[in-house]
């Protein structure tokens, strides 16, 4: 705190005296005003008594991602923070922190033997869709990625009981409802949506605990198992259990509402991706098991489905236009400007996603953009995609998040067609604008989005 703005970084003093009001209101809208009053090169703001250098294009991509920055005193600033209420930091130096236990339960062999359990609740899940219906699609995901995340965050006992998992739903929305800008500007005023996280977090704290309790004398081969086995206390074991399946459910659900939007919004790639996902659980059935269940490897759906990987890609490059934040610890030089230790710095994605000398046509769903020619064009470049992150704080849980992606898509385009259709009841040709309330996070669709589906007769 109290770091001066280095005087040759132009600090937009204006924006500081009618901007703090505006980056709380709408920090998206906030950033891009200020970039653009910044003619497109660094500048600085304030954040309470905190400074923020924003740092801008292929310079300042080389700064953010290959420096040695704090990564959580970032999302500290102003992200969730459920752990204002523990003495205890995820990321603490002592072994069991976070870092530790979600390379545990991302592990290849972890992951393998995790893919048949989640194929189990994934079909569970979509037989109780029945025939035909319309679904709220982030309700109907939610449910189905809540169950898969708990099964590999959590522990058995939650993802496979539905009222538990319902209680998941409505604990994170209270800890996520109760993490908005407001909670920064007056910190002491205990708003409904604050007093909810305590008690949600309180809720969470006692589920877990009745677990814990439980496996006295028995047990089971999942992430809680570790914790109980490294003895931590459950305090300490609720908060890595939250910090984790956050971390796997922030982005999951509404990463797949945009795949499914952009793919309605283009049918010769819908058909495409269709094709390859049914194919796959064909062929999971021809190499599969005698009870008539699917069978596949993770080897089968990491190599056999180039097409739905393209359009994830694609589908990430579209949705990632906002900032990733880190904080300085030490002095840094960018353009031969000085940055001193402490400050925040920003760096905007949309430099990289939205840049034309990049992808020719920024603002069109493109998959061709992923092809392995248009990848090795643009490797002279250096990073050009940061869709799971880059460098030393890439995304940990990227395989285990493209498998949970894969399960879900794999079975849902096999049980049903599916339309996905928007407010006016027609299928989406047009792809709805995220809302903006949140910033280091892929956002719901500003509009209602529903999914229809039919079961597919096989
Ligand atoms: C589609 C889903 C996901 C997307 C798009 C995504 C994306 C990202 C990105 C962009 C970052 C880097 C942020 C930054 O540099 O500031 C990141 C970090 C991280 N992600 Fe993911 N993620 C997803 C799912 C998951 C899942 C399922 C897990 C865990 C099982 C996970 C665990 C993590 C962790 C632990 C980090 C921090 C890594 C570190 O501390 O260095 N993510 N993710």
């Amino acid at each position: 705190h109290g770091h001066l703005p280095s005087s040759d970084i132009p600090s937009q003093r204006a924006i500081w005296y009618i901007g703090s009001a505006s980056f709380f209101m709408n920090p998206s809208q906030f950033l891009i005003d200020s970039m653009k009053r910044a003619n497109n090169s660094i500048f600085s703001f304030r954040i309470f008594d905190s400074t923020v250098v924003v740092l801008r294009g292929v310079t300042g991509r080389n700064a953010f991602f290959s420096k040695g920055l704090d990564f959580m005193a970032g999302y500290r600033l102003l992200g969730s923070n459920i752990y204002k209420y523990t003495d205890f930091h995820p990321y603490g130096s002592s072994d069991e922190n976070m870092a530790s236990v979600i390379a545990t339960c991302t592990r290849p062999d972890v992951l393998e033997r995790l893919l048949p359990l989640m194929v189990e609740d994934a079909l569970q899940t979509f037989e109780m869709w029945g025939n035909h219906g319309a679904k709220n699609i982030s309700k109907s995901l939610d449910e189905i990625v809540f169950t898969l995340a708990a099964r590999m965050t959590m522990c058995r006992e939650f993802s496979e009981d539905p009222k538990k998992i319902r209680a998941l739903i409505s604990i994170f929305k209270r800890l996520e409802d109760g993490s908005d800008h407001n909670a920064l500007i007056v910190p002491w005023f205990p708003t409904p949506a604050r007093f909810g996280r305590i008690l949600a977090g309180v809720q969470l704290h006692r589920m877990i605990s009745a677990v814990i309790l439980s496996r006295k004398d028995r047990r089971e081969d999942d992430p809680l198992q570790t914790m109980i086995d490294k003895g931590l206390s459950p305090t300490k074991t609720t908060v890595l259990l939250a910090t984790m399946l956050f971390a796997a459910i922030g982005n999951t659900g509404n990463v797949i509402t945009y795949l499914l939007l952009h793919l309605e919004a283009n049918p010769k790639w819908k058909v495409l991706v269709e094709n390859e996902a049914r194919q796959l659980y064909k062929d999971s059935h021809t190499f599969g098991r005698d009870d008539g269940k699917p069978l596949f490897s993770m080897n089968s759906i990491e190599t056999q489905m180039p097409l739905f990987d393209v359009c994830i890609s694609e589908t990430l490059r579209m949705l990632f236009k906002g900032p990733f934040i880190r904080r300085s610890v030490e002095d840094m030089f960018v353009d031969q400007k000085h940055i001193p230790r402490g400050t925040y710095v920003m760096f905007p994605t949309a430099d990289l996603h939205d840049n034309a000398a990049f992808y020719s046509t920024p603002q069109e769903f493109n998959p061709e953009n992923f092809s392995a020619g248009a990848i090795q064009e643009r490797r002279r470049h250096g990073t050009t995609f940061v869709g799971w992150g880059a460098g030393r704080h890439m995304c940990a849980g990227k395989r285990a998040a493209q498998m949970l992606m894969k399960v879900i898509v794999i079975l849902l385009l096999s049980q049903f067609d599916i339309q996905i259709v928007t407010d006016g009841g027609e299928p989406a040709r047009r792809v709805p604008e995220q809302v903006e309330n949140q910033l280091f996070k892929v956002c719901p669709p500003k509009q209602a989005v529903t999914l229809r589906y039919e079961v597919r007769r096989q």
